[in-house]
């Protein structure tokens, strides 16, 4: 009997935050998130305590807001769904391989060691490690690509994406949902709010963190996709979720809204920074900033969805994939990276330093 050529095996991992399941897991996954130097840049011997600290301090006031979404985070379930459709489109693209999309959460379960000895029981020939975050930042991708790259000893050749800010199914993907949000406001004035997970500004400034730049990036694409259909618009960038005393990157959302009701317009708020719902959207956005817009007399205040499982958002994570697979052409690295951000340290999917 001859044996058929056999294809690929190829294993695609998503990276993303994580989120606690239940009330009983915010303290823990809050310690982990804490913990990170990525996130608290000081020796282990501060950091730890400190962490301990942060995370007993934050649980209460954290379980209530979790409490709003049923006790825990509704992070792992929308992320299972974008792993299942990425994982039916790149089957159908690459027919004759065999691939496989993990998911490797930073803080909470499944944790970056568990699906790492998930992925090297697979076998693969090849690895392509793809952020859930389309703007690289040293808290997020970097932070997740260090976990990785401590994690996997299994096979296969590693190939990262370290991000897609003006990837064209991402960009359109938000064009589109903003744009039926703008349709609903028809007659009444709004301002488009691009509103961002926020990172101390010490990290652009002092480290080069890219993270600003690639969301001004993606923000002008979505712009210029939207007014290429509908004429100008008024839009602002600002950022959500600040945490702790040091100077965040601003305009804060909150401090966008109430300038919006200053200016007599309403809201059209969007999350440019996130894929998925989860805390930040369904909480902060529509509850405590639709409630301050309320407060201020901001009306209407719309929110455009996360995109989710948007078929034009899966494609574009598909093509970041099979462009990393084939290293051909520009993306993924070359929209919206910093020239000098060493040239996206992970292109060959190891850490160069
Ligand atoms: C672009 C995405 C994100 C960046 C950048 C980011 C930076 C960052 N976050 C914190 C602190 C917290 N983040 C929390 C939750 C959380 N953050 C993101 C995304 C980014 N964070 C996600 C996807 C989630 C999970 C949401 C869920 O549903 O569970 C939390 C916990 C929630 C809370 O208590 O507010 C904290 C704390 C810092 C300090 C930081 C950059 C330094
Ligand atoms: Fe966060
Ligand atoms: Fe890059």
């Amino acid at each position: 009997m001859t044996e058929a050529t056999q294809g690929r095996r190829i294993a695609v991992v998503l990276f993303n935050l994580g989120g606690p399941d239940d009330q009983a897991s915010v303290k823990p996954f809050l310690f982990n998130l804490f913990n990170d130097p990525a996130i608290i840049g000081l020796p282990g011997i501060v950091r730890t305590p400190l962490a301990k600290l942060i995370s007993s301090r934050r649980e209460t006031s954290a379980q209530a807001n979790y409490a709003l979404m049923g006790g825990g985070s509704p992070l792992l379930p929308e992320t299972r769904r974008q792993a299942g459709a990425l994982e039916t489109v790149l089957n159908a693209r690459l027919s004759g391989d065999t691939v496989r999309v993990f998911i490797a959460m930073r803080y909470w379960n499944p944790l970056t060691e568990e699906t790492a000895a998930e992925v090297a029981a697979f076998g693969p020939d090849e690895v392509v490690l793809l952020p859930l975050y389309p703007q690289f930042s040293t808290t997020t991708t970097q932070s997740s690509l260090k976990a990785w790259n401590a994690a996997y000893s299994g096979s296969g050749v590693s190939r990262a994406v370290c991000c897609y800010p003006a990837a064209a199914g991402w960009v359109e993907a938000q064009a589109q949902a903003i744009g039926e949000k703008l349709d609903e406001a028809v007659g009444q004035p709004v301002r488009v709010l691009f509103s961002a997970h926020g990172i101390p500004e010490k990290l652009v400034t002092g480290k080069g963190d890219p993270y600003q730049e690639q969301i001004e990036t993606t923000v002008a694409a979505v712009v210029a996709a939207i007014e290429a259909r509908r004429g100008p618009i008024d839009h602002a960038i600002c950022y959500q979720s600040r945490v702790g005393p040091m100077k965040w990157l601003g305009p804060s959302t909150p401090e966008a809204i109430e300038k919006a009701a200053r200016d007599g317009v309403g809201v059209v708020i969007t999350p440019i920074a996130f894929v998925s719902e989860h805390i930040e959207t369904l909480v902060e956005l529509d509850i405590e900033y639709g409630e301050l817009a309320h407060e201020k007399g901001s009306s209407p205040y719309l929110r455009a969805p996360a995109v989710g499982i948007e078929p034009l958002f899966i494609d574009a994570l598909a093509e970041a994939a099979v462009s990393a697979l084939s290293r051909t052409g520009v993306a993924p690295f070359g929209q919206g990276c910093k020239a000098d951000w060493k040239a996206c340290p992970y292109r060959n999917g190891r850490q160069a330093a």
